[in-house]
């Protein structure tokens, strides 16, 4: 996977390519074939519009030659019928291109919905490690960029291809029936005339790639500096903050220069090539006809087809590149689809004992992150917490409290050891059952953007609004909670930032009550909170630590003194255990740490120190 992000915008790699690694790049497109080929019907639609709207494209030459043979050349002046004809054709080929245009579009947007919810399952089955070694932004634009394209190939090239390719052929093999001399120099005029617009064209692409690289650069610079006004007024910014922004506008500019001026090229070359063909054939088909070695109409149909299979041959040569984009982006977005979950249940996992007794233990666990397997977050860690105890851990910064929790809840495996609920080793569990004995309080409350009742019962959704509001009351959620604007129903906006601090934690606190699970771990917030809110939530905490097991990762005084037992961690592993004032007494890492670690908690600024010898 790690190769991705090279090619990843708008495919510059792929010119420098070689043509083997293209051509294997292009089989990434039968993924794309695979999520198509489920729906039949539309596909074959799609065909027969494509092919009826193609005919009728080479009809209308055929038809303008008639009219100019048979209608005006004749003189019978009756030239009704031929128009009529023409009418009908131009008719047919309107209404297949419109029943085209949607099946093909149809097609495309269906894959890629399928596609974006098959990534999405799988994405959801997938161990957090994965994210980790997986940029998230980098995800989301393979499910928006990346799907984009695929739209666009389903959804235009194809169909451009297939429509040019039928037009091409079609339109050649009627093009000898007119004139098979006039289309053997056709033929080879059509290279000569084609070649060096796909070679500017080629060059244009290039340079308009860099251009919107440039362009963006512009947009990342207004996001940073809109994103910072704060920042980069009070730091009296402003003149370095436009000069900056100055130069990457002035390299817009050069780059939009480079541009236009090949597209100007372009142009001249276009129009140079395309009219002095198109007069170089009238000029042989004016002489055939004074000749009388050709008709009038002929000469119309020729010129017209001869546009045509110009145009298909034009049109062709851009699909390549498409390809192959597409086929990058299908490359991308096939590894998450095939992305297999480290963590996973087995083939027939033990059930957990019912009902839960709420014991959890470490034994020996030995454990390192995938992105930093050399150093240990947890090294021979044993810990047996019994059913409804609490223990509070701290340890210093880095110490491996968290990772307690992202093992407890089976978001990796050990190295070495086990981790075991109640008695079960969690890899012989399906991962579902031991998620679901455990209710988790994170430091930062995640609010997701909807209602407060969903955000309420995202654990529990079978919760009933009087069982919310007990559970809020529980939490001293209920007074705020009631106080908004909708109730349970008023939305919680993006991130939920219409709440405070302490708001927030009381509503994940009322969350893990409805969960309403044996295990809880808790990882208390730093953030200070004022006394009041701060006396809201410890309430609330003991509360929901009732008759639970509890592991909490401490960082207040309250809740250390009131867990049963206090172990504290350094390097991975327990270096004390005990009950408070024992810890205290000891005058090791613990009473070093209780000054910094509780000074943002109940007791603001005061060292622990003399506080819990006031206590006692
Ligand atoms: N996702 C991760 N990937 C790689 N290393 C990690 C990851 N999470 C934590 N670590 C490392 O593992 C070790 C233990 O981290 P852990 O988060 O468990 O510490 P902690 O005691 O909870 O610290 P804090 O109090 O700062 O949250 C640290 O060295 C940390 O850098």
């Amino acid at each position: 996977m790690s190769d991705n992000s090279d090619n990843r915008s708008a495919g510059s790699a792929e010119n420098t390519e070689s043509e083997t690694g293209s051509i294997k790049k292009i089989g990434n497109l039968r993924m794309i074939w695979d999520q198509a080929v489920r729906y039949p019907k539309q596909i074959v639609l799609a065909a027969i519009s494509l092919f009826v709207a193609a005919m009728a494209t080479l009809a209308i030459p055929a038809g303008f030659k008639t009219i100019i043979d048979k209608g005006f050349a004749a003189g019978n002046g009756d030239v009704a019928p031929y128009f009529q004809g023409l009418l009908l054709v131009v008719g047919v080929l309107a209404i297949a291109t419109a029943f085209r245009f949607y099946f093909v579009s149809w097609l495309g947007e269906r894959v890629v919905a399928d596609i974006r919810l098959a990534v999405q399952r799988n994405l959801l089955r997938l161990a957090p490690g994965f994210f980790e070694e997986n940029r998230p932004s980098e995800i989301a634009s393979r499910m928006t960029s990346d799907t984009a394209v695929i739209e666009q190939i389903v959804g235009t090239t194809v169909s451009v291809a297939l429509r040019n390719i039928v037009i091409g052929i079609g339109g050649i093999i009627y093009l000898f029936t007119l004139a098979p001399m006039l289309t053997a120099g056709l033929l080879i005029g059509i290279p000569i005339v084609i070649l060096p617009i796909v070679f500017i064209g080629r060059k244009l692409t290039n340079v308009s790639r860099f251009s919107q690289d440039r362009v963006a650069d512009v947009g990342a610079m207004v996001a940073e500096t809109l994103g910072a006004m704060k920042i980069v007024q009070a730091f009296g910014q402003e003149q370095r903050e436009h000069k900056r922004f100055g130069g990457a506008v002035e390299a817009t500019f050069d780059t939009a220069k480079r541009r236009i001026r090949l597209r100007a090229a372009l142009t001249a070359v276009v129009i140079a090539m395309v009219f002095s063909g198109i007069t170089m054939l009238m000029w042989r088909g004016a002489v055939g006809v004074a000749e009388g070695s050709i008709s009038g109409g002929t000469i119309a149909a020729f010129v017209l087809t001869g546009g045509l299979v110009a145009g298909a041959f034009g049109a062709l040569t851009e699909v390549y590149g498409d390809l192959l984009r597409g086929a990058g982006a299908a490359g991308r977005l096939a590894e998450l689809l095939s992305e297999e979950p480290g963590i996973a249940a087995p083939k027939s996992p033990i059930a957990l004992p019912e009902p839960p007794r709420g014991q959890i233990s470490f034994d020996n666990v030995t454990f390192a992150y995938p992105t930093r397997p050399d150093t240990a977050a947890l090294n021979g860690f044993t810990l047996k917490v019994t059913p409804g105890e609490t223990v509070a851990v701290v340890g210093p910064s880095g110490a491996g409290k968290s990772t307690l929790f992202q093992l407890a809840q089976r978001f990796y495996d050990p190295q070495s050891g086990t981790v075991r609920i109640d008695g079960v080793t969690l890899p012989s569990a399906d991962p579902a059952d031991i998620r679901g004995r455990m209710a988790l309080v994170p430091q930062e409350t995640v609010l997701f953007a909807a209602s407060a009742r969903d955000n309420l019962r995202y654990g529990n959704w079978n919760a009933t609004d009087d069982e919310i509001w007990t559970a809020a009351r529980a939490a001293n959620a209920e007074d705020f909670l009631r106080d908004l604007p909708d109730g349970l129903d008023t939305f919680m906006g993006e991130a939920g930032t219409r709440l405070s601090g302490g708001q927030r934690q009381r509503i994940a606190i009322a969350r893990a009550l409805l969960r309403n699970t044996p295990i809880l771990l808790l990882d208390e917030a730093t953030s200070a909170l004022d006394a009041e809110s701060e006396k809201l939530v410890q309430d609330a905490l003991e509360k929901l630590m009732q008759d639970r097991t509890t592991i909490v990762i401490a960082h207040r005084l309250a809740t250390v003194r009131s867990a049963d037992r206090i172990i504290v961690m350094d390097g991975g592993q327990i270096v004390e255990q005990g009950a408070h004032d024992s810890l205290m007494a000891k005058n090791g890492l613990y009473a070093r740490l209780a000054d910094l670690q509780f000074s943002t908690g109940e007791i603001s600024t005061a060292s622990i120190a003399s506080k819990a010898a006031a206590i006692n």
